[in-house]
């Protein structure tokens, strides 16, 4: 899989011929699936009020965002403390913007033109990641189906996936998403089974946008339909991101995931975490220690932001609006496909080693493969 799609959730311009010294251009997500309009961000305030509004999001993208956030920064001569500080807090669950910044000012580099370099440089690697864990993640999947439906069987693969893990919430390819256009590509009858991923609706406005540029065969459903999919037999396996993945395999991931994960134990369908090797946080023990971005009432109660009689509720309403939810490592029964391989999550029947040990396995033999 290789494909490079005509669009991306951000991409650097560089000034050289616009006379001036380069600028952010993001695609503003929450215009589509009806408009495919860029913003040019000259600001490190305007990177931050970005993800904070969901201009961008995605965990690998708000954490490369941030990273240009940090360069333009630097480049207006701001404290990079305060640049770092003002970028940190726009959004909070993602341990991919963390991590993006922590790499950034351990380099120490006051110049803006060099961490540049550095910014695309992760960047690049980051579209490579992806592209092995889209393989990563088919091969283990085909395996499991061949096993299940017979080698070859052209029965159709039907996948569920919650919210939006594609080119738009990545520096391209996806994580979840880009798993299942692998699978896609080596096995032409699959359906996708997106949820529409309440209230933001990554998985009816962002994902069904993707997978139709895709040409990948999928049906929309609200998210309380999942657990009568998996109920009638209509889902073989289900695939999601993460936006931070405790020590102990613990995952925070779009609210609603939990509840996938625990129908789908109930119903014995394999659940794939899909997620590069940064988004697994090991300072972070479990998921009781992950911070859960809370977001606005009116997300819920008025997403269209029009007037009181347009409201889903009496305007008093009091709104509980998590943005993520934790899964337990019990319930990600397929384990987590990253792209040096694919983690298991101890059981009860299975005490898999650590995922700290796995990582150093895998890592080993990642670089021993690719050295050769
Ligand atoms: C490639 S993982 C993206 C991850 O981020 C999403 O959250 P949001 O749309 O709020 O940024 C969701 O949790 C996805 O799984």
């Amino acid at each position: 899989m290789g494909a490079v799609d005509p669009y991306y959730a951000f991409k650097w311009v560089d000034g050289s011929d616009l006379e001036c010294a380069g600028y952010l251009s993001v695609l503003d997500q929450r215009l589509l699936p009806h408009k495919l309009h860029y913003l040019d961000l000259t600001e490190y305030c305007q990177v931050a009020d970005a993800i904070r509004d969901m201009v961008v999001r995605g965990a690998p993208a708000i954490g490369a965002v941030a990273a240009y956030g940090y360069v333009l920064g630097l480049r207006q001569g701001e404290s990079a403390d305060q640049v770092y500080r003002t970028l940190c807090a726009s959004r909070p669950t993602a341990v991919n913007l963390q991590w993006a910044l922590d790499r950034l000012r351990a380099l120490h580099e006051p110049d803006w033109k060099r961490l540049l370099a550095h910014v695309h440089g992760m960047v690049a690697h980051e579209r490579e990641v992806n592209k092995r864990i889209a393989e990563n993640g088919a091969k283990e999947i085909l395996a499991y189906w061949n096993k299940r439906s017979g080698k070859g069987s052209s029965r159709t693969l039907h996948v569920l996936h919650h919210c939006n893990t594609g080119t738009l919430a990545t520096a391209g390819g996806g994580t979840a998403l880009g798993v299942i256009r692998s699978l896609h590509a080596l096995h032409k009858n699959l359906v996708v089974h997106v949820n529409e991923t309440r209230p933001r609706l990554q998985g009816a406005r962002l994902t069904c946008w993707e997978l139709s540029q895709w040409g990948i065969p999928h049906e929309l459903s609200v998210d309380a339909v999942a657990p009568l999919l998996m109920a009638q037999g209509r889902v073989d396996i289900v695939t999601v991101g993460a936006d931070r993945i405790a020590a102990d395999g613990s995952t925070a991931n779009k609210v609603g995931t939990y509840m996938c994960a625990v129908s789908a134990q109930y119903h014995n369908v394999p659940f794939f975490v899909c997620a590069p090797c940064n988004t697994i946080d090991l300072k972070t023990p479990t998921g009781a220690e992950i911070l859960i971005e809370q977001r606005s009432a009116t997300e819920v109660l008025n997403p269209l932001e029009g007037p009181p009689e347009t409201w889903f509720a009496p305007q008093q309403t009091s709104v509980y609006n998590p943005a993520f939810d934790i899964t337990p490592p019990e319930l990600i029964t397929g384990g987590i496909v990253t792209e040096v391989g694919i983690i298991r999550l101890r059981t009860s029947d299975d005490p898999a080693p650590s995922i700290a040990e796995q990582l150093q396995r895998l890592e080993l033999g990642h670089a021993h493969h690719t050295a050769i």
